[in-house]
């Protein structure tokens, strides 16, 4: 195991850019989660090809990993058991990519020796067989119809009355527009509301670039990285996990090593001073400056103009830059809200490295990695299934209302398996997570080299 300064140490010889971009050549070889992920020995196949174990049987897709629509992940995953991740991620469960693929080997089907793991697989044919996993867009019809009413509000009020209060409450709304958007965009790059690459495609430029003025080519990439190597930093790899590290917060020990500079030290001493805030007010533009840098889909933006075009045009419609920054402020500050709802499910949870790497399959490890947050049925719409957090890890392709019923057979095989369930109210997941930067702000220190 290291010690601080030999992580410092090892920290300096990269780049901060190549440890949150350079997501990839770290995949082959042995990184951290790999033990997370059971490797069957492809016994008898060639050991020059690339092979991608699915249901008991080997694929090779050697030919084909650099044309992977979902991008380089998949080399993660060579002469792997890829089983629970491969139905998880792809729209149908990858049961047409299935039928099209010819094998070119077998491993034992079940290589899961954990019986919670066994017994969760049992559960996704259960869930799959019973139709969960079927794509519902009227519901999700009827969601984009709420915001469309938020949004129709908005211009009523920014435009039919003169009033500060008035102008304000117009902020409130657009703000509840783009949570709703944020939420949307999430359930449907996770193809709940279409199983169709395109369709989800053309959805995704609705709610995430039109709306909401954010990539969702940017936010699907890096939160698919977030759901398969969930909380996993690994220094020899420049990796870790797109979603849990911003260079602003060290909300984990282990994310130590990547901070460098004076600034961010003094920054951490005060993170969870300024975490609340610094959501609130800079979390927007975080996720939209991110993502723009770098967005190369024309399509995307085309989004992104008409969204500006017309954000200047209702700023126009407001009397004066009072005015103005009023009801832009409120939106922006009330949206903030949503940046501490994606964080609060995970930051309060260990982190992972290759040294410390438990043994632990799929749906073990996605379990113990979430917080739900608990709240009656009639708050779900605040929370718009990140509330779900364990069952959406588990099953990310489960539309957000039956979230609630697929929670209890989880919880079942979680008793039955005394596997840790997390789950607590909203305020006191934001409390958790301050304690957790009040302490690692506590143990932090720059290297006194
Ligand atoms: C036999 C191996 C595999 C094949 C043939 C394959 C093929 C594909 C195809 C054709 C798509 C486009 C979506 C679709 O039409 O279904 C896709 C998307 C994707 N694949 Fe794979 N894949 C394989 C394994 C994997 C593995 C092991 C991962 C590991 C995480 C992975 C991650 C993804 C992701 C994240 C997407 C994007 C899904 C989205 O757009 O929402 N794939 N894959």
């Amino acid at each position: 195991m290291l010690n601080i300064n030999e992580h410092f140490a090892l920290s300096r010889r990269t780049t901060l850019e190549s440890r949150t971009m350079g997501i990839v050549e770290q995949y082959n070889g042995t990184t951290g989660a790999e033990r997370r992920f059971p490797q069957p020995s492809p016994n008898g196949l060639a050991t020059n090809r690339k092979l991608v174990g699915v249901e008991g049987k080997w694929y090779d897709v050697t030919s084909f990993v650099h044309r992977h629509p979902g991008g380089e992940i998949i080399n993660y995953f060579i002469n792997k058991d890829a089983t629970d991740v491969f139905r998880s991620v792809h729209p149908k469960g990858g049961e047409h990519l299935i039928k099209y693929l010819k094998a070119v080997g077998s491993y034992t089907n079940s290589v899961t020796e954990d019986p919670f793991n066994r017994d969760m697989r049992e559960l996704y044919n259960r869930l799959q067989k019973e139709g969960y996993f079927k794509p519902d867009l009227r519901w999700y019809a009827k969601k984009y119809a709420v915001c469309l009413v938020l949004l129709s509000l908005v211009i009523t009020f920014v435009a039919g009355f003169q009033s500060s209060w008035a102008h304000g409450l117009a902020g409130v709304f657009l703000a509840l527009f783009w949570q709703q958007n944020g939420m949307l965009m999430h359930d449907i790059l996770h193809h709940q509301a279409f199983d169709n690459q395109r369709l989800t495609y053309l959805a995704g430029l609705v709610v995430a670039p039109l709306s909401f003025g954010m990539s969702a080519n940017w936010w699907r990439d890096e939160h698919w990285v977030h759901h398969v190597l969930l909380n996993s930093v690994s220094y020899e790899d420049n990796f870790v996990d797109p979603q849990m590290w911003e260079p602003v917060w060290a909300q984990n020990t282990k994310l130590f090593p990547l901070f460098q500079t004076h600034i961010q030290a003094l920054l951490i001493k005060i993170q969870h001073i300024i975490f609340i805030p610094v959501c609130m007010i800079a979390g927007r533009f975080g996720i939209i400056i991110d993502s723009m840098k770098r967005e190369t889909d024309l399509g995307t933006w085309a989004a992104f103009c008409v969204h500006w075009i017309a954000m200047a045009l209702l700023l126009s419609l407001l009397p004066n830059w009072e005015e103005r920054c009023l009801f832009y402020g409120v939106a922006m500050l009330g949206e903030g809200v949503l940046h501490i709802q994606l964080l609060i499910s995970h930051y309060s949870k260990d982190m992972y490295q290759k040294e410390e790497m438990h043994d632990m399959e799929f749906y073990r490890y996605q379990v113990m990695q979430n917080i739900n947050i608990t709240n009656p049925w009639w708050m779900d719409w605040f929370h718009g299934g990140l509330n779900f957090h364990i069952e959406h890890h588990c099953f990310p392709r489960v539309p957000r209302h039956c979230m609630r019923q697929v929670g209890s057979m989880i919880q079942e095989l979680c008793r039955k398996h005394d596997v840790p369930y997390d789950t607590t109210g909203f305020f006191n997941a934001v409390w958790r997570t301050l304690v957790g930067l009040h302490q690692a702000q506590k143990l932090f220190k720059l290297d006194p080299r």
